[in-house]
């Protein structure tokens, strides 16, 4: 049977990277995506200043809107502080199932719970049935239109407390117009461009962090 793309990412990064090692899985994951095959990774330019956003935030409670192979759920987790709860969402089975074997040979499964299913039904549920009570830190990375209403969502349920960092990817490529629209007029957030690039590729993009007012 055929590999898909994020099957064959993860088997090169089981072949090269260093078990247990989330840096050696995140470096190998860039070099197969620059070198064989574009992936949508939020990859190692974007994912600089990801990190930093990660470590000046020093979050206890994370969440992760779109984990796709699971390379920014190796690289948020690796920054947190042991008994921080990081929960990363994803709606396409195969790309879950390809993110829980990569969370897994990181060696940061202990601190990443991978929940399968829509953000919309997804995040209703935090509170009760995951017992969360407010998020410090949220990256959204999923479907560019999902973006502002999986917001307001997060709004709804009293899921953000003042402070709490959103940060999304893709603000220029494919682009979230109406999300930024939305979180630089509504009045409930700072709002922080930082201008980067797609990765892999030349080409602009940026990262929007909002800061809930609370
Ligand atoms: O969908 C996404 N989720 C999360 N991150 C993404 C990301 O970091 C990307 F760079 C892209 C992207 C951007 C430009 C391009 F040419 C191809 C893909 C996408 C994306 C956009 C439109 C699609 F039809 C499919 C994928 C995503
Ligand atoms: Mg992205």
């Amino acid at each position: 049977m055929n590999q898909t793309k994020e099957q064959r990412v993860l088997q090169y990064v089981l072949d090269n990277a260093m078990r247990g090692d989330p840096q050696s899985v995140i470096d190998n994951i860039d070099r197969y995506c620059h070198e064989k095959e574009w992936a949508m990774n939020v990859g190692d330019q974007k994912g600089l200043i990801l990190d930093n956003i990660v470590k000046e935030t020093n979050p206890s409670v994370c969440l992760e809107l779109g984990t796709y192979c699971g390379y920014s759920a190796v690289r948020i987790a690796r920054l947190l502080k042991p008994g921080t709860r990081f929960f990363t969402v994803e709606f396409n089975p195969e790309f879950a199932a390809v993110a829980k074997q990569m969370i897994e040979f990181a060696g940061v499964d202990d601190k990443v719970q991978i929940l399968e299913g829509n953000t919309q039904d997804i995040i209703p549920q935090l509170k009760k049935k995951y017992e969360v009570d407010t998020l410090d830190f949220v990256f959204v990375d999923h479907w560019k239109d999902k973006y502002t209403p999986d917001t307001k969502l997060l709004e709804k349920c009293n899921l953000l407390r003042k402070g709490s960092v959103i940060l999304a990817d893709n603000v220029i490529v494919p682009g979230a117009p109406d999300f930024l629209e939305y979180v630089r007029t509504c009045g409930l957030y700072d709002c922080t461009n930082y201008p980067s690039f797609l990765e892999y590729m030349n080409e602009k993009d940026a990262l929007e962090k909002a800061v809930f007012r609370g």
